[in-house]
Parts: structure tokens; sequence; C-alpha cells
């Protein structure tokens, strides 16, 4: 804080500079000794529920290899062949995920991943009639948001308590699983059939597979040549 105070080029405009910013304020409630359980906070929310989205998301598509090629060839589509174009660029994740949406391809999948998630939090009965009829489907046109305007469909809670890190998450979870499809092709170890890929769940605060998927990457030759 000393040195902060001394030297303007240790800021970095980051979400801990905004933090100590607030602890200097005077009147603020908000101390140092408030920071670190803050941020393990947001670690603690913010990996496991994304990773295993992810982890669920990219087993269900091992399990539909049509809807994995579909996908695919959609990014392609959207994105060109060239991966390294797909990075942490908000302007360019953003109008790829829409591109996508406007074909319905990644809200059904946006649909699926966060259907485990209801699954895992503050579920009602009807909320798992939803979640059994959403695993059903692939491709649904959902006029339900997940935003927390629709109470039968609250992956990410609602009202004042809605989860703050939603829009982190969202792109989170799409990039991930996009670079991924985009950038490899993926098969499962030891010549496994799809339908014999383990789905079993293990219950806890988040709802993780009780057996962790194991696939293998294969670098796709077109990035290569061009
Ligand atoms: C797919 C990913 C995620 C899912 C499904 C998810 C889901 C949830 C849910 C259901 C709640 C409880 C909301 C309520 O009480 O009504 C919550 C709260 C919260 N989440 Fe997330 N979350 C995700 C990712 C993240 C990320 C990436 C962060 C931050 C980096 C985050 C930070 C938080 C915080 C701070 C709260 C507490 C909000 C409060 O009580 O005011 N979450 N999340």
């Amino acid at each position: 804080m000393e040195v902060r105070a001394l030297d303007s080029m240790t800021r970095n405009g980051d979400f801990l500079d905004g933090l100590l910013d607030q602890c200097e304020e005077n009147a603020s409630y908000f101390t140092r000794q408030n920071i670190k359980p803050l941020i393990l906070n947001l670690f603690i929310a913010g990996s496991d529920t994304s990773a295993l989205t992810t982890e669920w998301a990219m087993a269900e598509l091992l399990r539909k290899p049509k809807v994995l090629q579909k996908t695919k060839r959609e990014l392609m589509e959207v994105i060109g062949m060239e991966p390294k174009e797909l990075c942490m660029n908000q302007t360019l994740i953003d109008s790829h995920i829409f591109k996508l949406s406007s074909k319905k391809l990644c809200g059904s999948i946006l649909w699926l991943l966060f259907s485990y998630l209801t699954k895992s939090k503050r579920i009602s009965k009807y909320a798992a009639t939803i979640y059994r009829r959403t695993l059903s489907f692939w491709f649904i046109d959902s006029s339900l948001d997940f935003r927390g305007r629709d109470f039968e469909y609250i992956p990410f809670g609602g009202g004042r308590r809605i989860c703050s890190g939603m829009p982190l998450a969202v792109r989170m979870v799409h990039l991930m699983l996009a670079s991924m499809i985009h950038s490899f092709d993926w098969k499962l170890p030891h010549g496994m059939n799809p339908q014999d890929l383990d789905m079993q769940e293990q219950f806890g605060t988040t709802l993780r597979k009780a057996v962790p998927l194991c696939v293998v990457p294969i670098y796709l030759v077109e990035h290569k040549t061009g």
C-alpha cells in the first residue's frame, strides 16, 4: 500500500487495485483484511462451477458425435480454420458467440450446460422435471432465460443474490468449449464406445462426474498446413 502511494506505476487498474482503492477511501467499511477472503470466495465460487460445466458439456458432446461434428462445423464456419483467432478478446468472442446463437447452436449448448448446475443448486421438483426434459434434447429453441427471470430455470440463482460471476462464467465456458472443439478433434481412449462413457454424478456442493472425463485431443492437420 505504501509503495502504491509512492509510485503510480505499480497500479495496473485491475480488480485488486480497485479493492485497494476502496480500502483507502475515507469512511469505507472495507478493509485490507476483507480482501483475502473476498478473493478466496471468488476462486471457490468461480473455478469448480465453470470447470465442471465445461467437463459435463464435453462429455455430453462426446456421447453425441453428430452434435459434436455439427458444433465443430459451425465453429469453422464462423471463426474459420485459424485457431489463433480464438483468443481472449472480448469483441471477438462476443461476436462469434452471437453468430452461433443465431443458429441456435450455442444457445442449445448453454441450455445443456447450465441444466447440470441447476441440478446441483436449489433444486425444486419442477426444476428437476425441466432438467430431465432438457437432457433428452439438444437443439432446443429455448424461450427460457438463464439469467434468473424464469424461475423454473435458475442455474445462476436469481434476484439480489444472483451469481455475480455470471457474465464472466458465460463467456469463460463458451470460450473454453469453443476453443477445445475448434482446435482439436477428440476421441475416447482405448476405442471406447461413446455410449459407454460413465455419466454418473458425484453429489457435492457442485455436481462433479463420479469418473472424471478422460479424452484424447488430436491436433488438426489442416491447422498446421493452413
Ligand atoms: C457456470 C458457472 C457458474 C454457475 C453455474 C454459478 C452459479 C451460482 C449460483 C447458483 C449462485 C447462488 C445464487 C443465489 O444465491 O441465488 C452463485 C453465487 C455466486 N457466484 Fe456463481 N456460478 C458460476 C460461476 C461463477 C464465477 C466465474 C464467479 C466469479 C468469478 C462466481 C461468483 C459468485 C459469487 C461471488 C456468488 C455469491 C453472490 C452473492 O451471494 O451475492 N460464480 N453462483
